[in-house]
């Protein structure tokens, strides 16, 4: 919504200046009942439908217009009240003293807290030579104002602000929080004592309360401070007490006698009473050292269990605060220093898909810039599908953002009513838009994923990288730099052309000579022949460690053996459908559906067609029966530890997952053997203290069915 000075650049200044005495008392009226159902959502419902940053912006638009038009000024402004209204259901409290508000400085530099001590000097008459005042620094809890009430140090009463006059009764509630004492020692407080403070969640204990809502099917709650708030207001205390609320106490309300001489004093003898009062306070001379303490704050803000949304800053002397006394809702002698907001209001202006390394698609919110948590976003991650149907978030819509701290920007949720017409809910698209293949929902991890895993440009580096990798096609030599540099020069688009690498290639200077950090040249000539040497000797390949290269989503080496074993050739794994996919030993739905999906997908046929078409070949597979599954060894868990006699540690690998066992790299209670050679460490302690069997390869290899005094056999499937 633009301001009502906007246009002063496009008119004339006069002619601006009647336009807008014009359309004045319009938005009066407009900003008025803005904040009317603001406020009311706020503080009587505890959910606020726009961040706190909006409210404030329209708040401080409407002071601005009052403060042009004094005339116009309408004798209900929300400018002139504290707080919203008392719950239906709750008895009144009339406060014996009013509960105000606090001046709101909203410049967030120091320039603010200069401010306030200029008012405060100026209102007190001081000239420039006079002394620097002290202030009281605080933190500015952002939950709910409440007064307590002791006679004779017996907790009577405690009440909400609600409007400042009246408030609502939440005795009972109150007493439900641990950190409220319900009795102090009769000797050594004033007959009356009224001490005030903060209601306030802490932020684990609202995530926690939310994630319970959610699963009950209740209301969240938009931030800590209404949960807090919703969680004191409720008709049953026993609701309350369920809830872990805390309480900070930072000021007094009725007292027969005074506690001390100064704000700092008063919170010294509370804390020393037995109430909680923030450790994080300091007493301070000039605004130099004020803008200081809100500066240091704001660094360790993230280290507080709660939020604050600023400091205050009180004159320490309570002659002093008298002396100042009020102006309408407000004390003259203190100040609320705020920070930047952490939500803001901004519109999303498209909805993008990002495709990660592994495939996954990520919607993300293409934002109108929008200045929140001291930085301008204008992305925001949507995380996956179904959470853009749950926060239902349209091209078009306003919606909150939130960033705080250096935690990635998210959007919270949508402002249903500002929805423009015409909008439509989003749709994952059917194809990766950066390849073009289909893409494949997995129902287990929630999220999208581009099939097309051999041809992607988006998956390129990772899908090279894991196809040459030692228990693929064990491409040595190709590591990840190298892939990296054979990418970025454009040398290798699919795993296919790693095979029409030719030396001159790989040796030929980089395109990039002008970086003077990079290497010169792509290769060594040395380095580039042993690549080409390896990759001619990598084709000569066995069909399990072929299907585990293609790098296939939930395509382990056991699933890739597997399926070697059950289909033998590559013909018959490409027409295989998910039907025919369960069928195979350990596959189940999700992984049958993106086996099928992957050979699907024409990109990646062509990709492996261009694989064997450069010679990549195996030995002829003889396809496993059921019957062929070694029962000593077939769904057991071994972990392999030390130097065996005769098998390297790949072989024993190869002969247990051949055999249809499975190999592991850890010892747990899921394991059923250790197999240990000589120099056996840590594994093997774990085991002996977990009491899982432990066997020498001896033992194993009767198990996999070997004569004990034969040489052992090369595997069936990998080599
Ligand atoms: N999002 C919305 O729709 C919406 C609607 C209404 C109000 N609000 C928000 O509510 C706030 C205005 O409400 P307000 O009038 O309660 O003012 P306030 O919360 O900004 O300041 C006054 C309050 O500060 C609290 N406080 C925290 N620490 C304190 C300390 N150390 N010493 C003294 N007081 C301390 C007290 O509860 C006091 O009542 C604004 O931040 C506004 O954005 C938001
Ligand atoms: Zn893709």
């Amino acid at each position: 919504m633009p301001g009502l000075f906007d246009d002063d650049d496009f008119f004339g200044r006069e002619a601006a200046e009647a336009l807008a005495r014009d359309r004045a008392p319009a938005r009066m009226r407009e900003l008025e009942a803005l904040l009317e159902r603001y406020g009311y959502e706020y503080y009587v419902l505890d959910a606020p439908s726009v961040p706190d940053s909006e409210y404030d912006r329209l708040f401080n638009e409407l002071v601005e217009l009052e403060r042009r038009y004094p005339a116009l000024k309408s004798p209900a402004s929300p400018t002139l009240r504290v707080g919203g209204a008392v719950k239906a259901g709750f008895r009144k409290v009339t406060h014996a003293l009013p509960m105000l508000s606090i001046h709101t400085e909203t410049d967030f530099s120091a320039a603010g807290a200069a401010a306030f001590d200029e008012r405060v000097r100026r209102d007190l008459g001081l000239e420039e030579t006079d002394e620097p005042i002290v202030y009281d620094c605080e933190l500015k809890f952002d939950g709910l104002a409440t007064n307590l009430r002791y006679e004779k140090g017996v907790l009577v009463a405690a009440a909400t602000r609600g409007d400042g006059t009246v408030g609502e009764d939440v005795t009972a509630n109150v007493r439900t929080i641990r950190t409220i004492p319900l009795r102090l020692d009769p000797e050594s407080v004033p007959e009356v004592l009224e001490v005030r403070g903060e209601v306030i969640m802490h932020r684990d204990d609202f995530e926690a309360l939310n994630r319970r809502q959610l699963e009950a099917g209740e209301k969240t709650f938009a931030n800590p401070r209404n949960a807090a708030a919703g969680s004191l207001r409720q008709l049953d205390p026993k609701v309350t007490a369920e809830r872990r609320l805390h309480f900070y106490a930072y000021a007094l309300g009725e007292t027969s006698e005074p506690l001390a001489e100064t704000q700092s004093g008063v919170l010294e003898r509370l804390a020393a009473l037995g109430f909680p009062v923030a450790a994080m306070r300091r007493v301070v001379r000039g605004p130099e050292a004020l803008a200081e303490f809100h500066a240091e704050v704001l660094e360790k803000r993230r280290t507080l269990p709660f939020d604050i949304d600023g400091v205050v800053y009180k004159v320490d002397s309570l002659a002093l605060q008298q002396q100042l006394g009020f102006v309408a809702r407000e004390p003259r002698w203190a100040c609320a220093h705020k920070y930047p907001p952490e939500e803001a209001l901004t519109t999303v202006e498209a909805i993008d898909i990002q495709v990660g390394r592994t495939g996954k698609l990520t919607p993300v919110a293409k934002l109108k810039p929008v200045y929140v948590g001291g930085v301008t976003v204008s992305n925001a991650t949507l995380h996956n599908e179904d959470h853009v149907a749950e926060l239902d978030v349209r091209v078009g819509d306003t919606v909150v953002v939130r960033r705080a701290g250096d935690v990635i920007p998210e959007v919270l949720r949508v402002v249903a009513e500002r929805r423009p017409e015409g909008t439509s809910p989003f749709r994952m698209p059917e194809v990766c838009p950066v390849c073009g293949s289909a893409v494949i929902r997995d129902e287990e991890e929630k999220d999208t994923r581009c099939t097309g895993g051999l041809y992607c440009p988006a998956q390129m580096k990772l899908s090279i990288v894991h196809f040459a990798a030692r228990r693929a096609m064990g491409i040595d030599g190709l590591g990840e730099k190298i892939v990296e540099m054979l990418v970025d020069e454009g040398l290798v688009k699919t795993p296919a052309d790693l095979f029409s690498l030719t030396h001159e290639a790989l040796t030929a200077p980089t395109n990039a000579t002008k970086d003077e950090k990079k290497p010169q040249k792509r290769m060594g000539p040395k380095a580039a022949q042993n690549l080409l040497e390896s990759l001619e000797k990598a084709k000569h390949t066995t069909f399990a460690r072929f299907i585990f290269a293609l790098g296939c989503r939930h395509v382990g080496e056991a699933t890739a053996l597997n399926l070697a074993m059950h289909f033998g050739t590559l013909a018959a794994l490409e027409a295989a459908d998910a039907e025919a996919l369960v069928r195979v030993e350990d596959v189940g739905e999700v992984i049958a559906q993106s086996v099928e999906a992957f050979f699907r997908e024409p990109h990646n046929r062509d990709v492996i067609a261009s694989l064997v078409a450069a010679g990549v070949n195996w030995p002829a597979v003889e396809v496993r029966a059921q019957a062929d599954l070694n029962e000593a060894v077939a769904g057991k868990t071994f972990v392999l530890t030390g130097t065996l006699p005769n098998l390297t540690r790949d072989e024993a690998k190869d002969r247990i997952l051949a055999a249809g066992g499975r190999v592991s790299g850890s010892v747990s209670k899921k394991t059923d053997y250790v197999v240990a050679g000589s120099e056996a460490g840590s594994k093997l302690a774990k085991a002996e203290s977990l009491g899982v069997k432990v066997i020498d390869e001896a033992a194993l290899l009767l198990m996999l069915g070997d004569d004990p005094n034969a040489v052992p056999q090369p595997s069936l499937g990998l080599e």
